[in-house]
């Protein structure tokens, strides 16, 4: 359940209708509802209340400070992946002690800005990266807490692009060799192995694949202690999916993760920490846009939309849907006409759907992007020297612009022609 909903045949996020946002902010324009972020955090924390538990807010679903700091004063962790991360989460008062830091690549300046404003723990990846935190924390005069980040090779029955469990990905150290890696860890100085680490991968729409996974986790934490090592905390990662149609059957809930989490670790005593990103986010968000033609094509009619494949690349990049929705309800009986919803950009792929069945609308309209709160307004880029999409926040019947839109001086002031130009 989202709080974009229709009330007098226009849509509203929460009490605030969305024409009163474009009329302010304009459009291109992510708009999200603090309603719901805070009930699809909420639902993690009760999915897990029967045990000792960190809910990670995944970061790079939604970065916004506004955004954070929200979650953050709700009692979120934060789940970073990159320096800027690490101080997006800072800057939105999450503190270290409830900031972890996952990414196969970690940088030596970020380990060490890291440890200096504190941190829950690192999620290990490899064996170099162990061998150079170890310099880091020692160089520091610290002991920093880890986990190892565990490759169960399970199948997330996800989009390729996005699965991260399975031997070929790049990511975490094979499970059959976490015994060694860990023996390796508890040797290193400046180390303190506290957990394990496992992220199957993202918009997983079935159990199954945590089931597989948090079992092996399960029987490795057994080894793992028996081998001499303190394992009080299983990081899980996230990855649950959100309904992205609102006509298809709705993955599993929080809950039902949260019975798969009891049912396989539950009997370990260890700390809990998830880290999801999109269930929390994803419906929380929309993409608002204008309609700047109606272009009649050879047997197909194109929607251009003054948003793009720069503003909102999912479409493009893994061909994920979003659903398409006029602001303004149409009329009752209001036929619908099948159309290709596009880009201004210079490239085919800048196709959002095609044939959707859209009531007529014309130059002007509104229509609205659901599902667009995660990995929407974070992979933004300036392709075509569009400006960044601005982001826009919504409390009951207020709302505020949590990033502005750069003019395109702005956008131009910060290159620089050398003088040897
Ligand atoms: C390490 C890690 N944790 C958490 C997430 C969050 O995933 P999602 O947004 O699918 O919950 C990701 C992305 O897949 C990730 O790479
Ligand atoms: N960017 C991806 C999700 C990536 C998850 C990263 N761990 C998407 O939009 O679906």
């Amino acid at each position: 359940m989202d709080h974009f909903n229709y009330s007098g045949g226009v849509l509203h996020a929460e009490d605030v209708a969305l024409p009163e946002i474009a009329r302010a902010v304009g459009t291109p324009v992510y708009v999200y509802s603090t309603a719901t972020l805070t009930r699809h955090f909420n639902l993690f924390r009760q999915a897990l209340a029967w045990t000792e538990h960190l809910v990670c807010f995944a970061v790079k679903a939604n970065s916004n400070l506004a955004v954070l700091k929200l979650l953050g004063d709700l009692g979120a962790g934060m789940d970073v992946v990159s320096g800027g991360e690490y101080a997006r989460a800072l800057a939105a008062g999450v503190p270290g002690e409830r900031i972890v830091f996952s990414g196969v690549g970690k940088t030596r300046d970020e380990m060490a800005r890291a440890i200096a404003g504190g941190i829950r723990q690192f999620n290990v990846e490899s064996e170099p990266e162990l061998l150079a935190l170890s310099a880091v924390a020692q160089e520091m005069g610290a002991e920093v807490p880890i986990a190892v980040r565990v490759n169960p090779d399970v199948d997330a029955r996800t989009h390729a692009k996005i699965a991260t469990g399975k031997s070929e990905n790049k990511f975490g150290i094979p499970i059959s060799r976490a015994r060694e890696v860990y023996r390796l860890a508890a040797s290193l100085p400046g180390l303190r192995v506290v957990g394990i680490d496992m992220h199957i991968g993202s918009q997983l729409t079935d159990l199954d694949p945590y089931r597989q996974a948090y079992r092996k986790m399960a029987e490795l934490c057994r080894a793992l202690r028996a081998d001499g090592h303190a394992i009080t905390r299983l990081d899980l990662g996230g990855g649950l999916g959100i309904p992205y149609r609102r006509d298809n059957a709705a993955p599993p809930l929080p809950l039902e993760y949260g019975e798969v989490v009891r049912e396989t670790v539950g009997d370990l005593g260890c700390e809990i920490e998830i880290e999801p990103g999109r269930n929390i986010a994803g419906n929380a968000g929309i993409l608002l846009a204008s309609v700047i033609f109606l272009k009649q094509g050879d047997g197909r009619d194109f929607l251009i939309v003054d948003a793009a494949m720069n503003d909102l690349i999912r479409p493009a990049m893994y061909d994920a849907h979003h659903d398409i929705v006029p602001v303004v309800e149409p009329a009752p009986g209001a036929e619908p006409h099948p159309v290709d919803v596009v880009g201004p950009v210079c490239e085919t792929g800048d196709t959002f759907a095609r044939a959707v069945p859209l009531p007529r609308v014309g130059a002007g309209d509104l229509v609205a992007f659901r599902s667009a709160g995660a990995y929407g307004a974070v992979m933004a880029s300036e392709y075509n020297s569009r400006p960044l999409v601005p982001e826009v926040l919504v409390s009951g019947d207020r709302f505020a612009v949590i990033r502005p839109r750069p003019s395109i001086d702005e956008m131009l002031s910060r290159d620089r022609i050398p003088d040897f130009l």
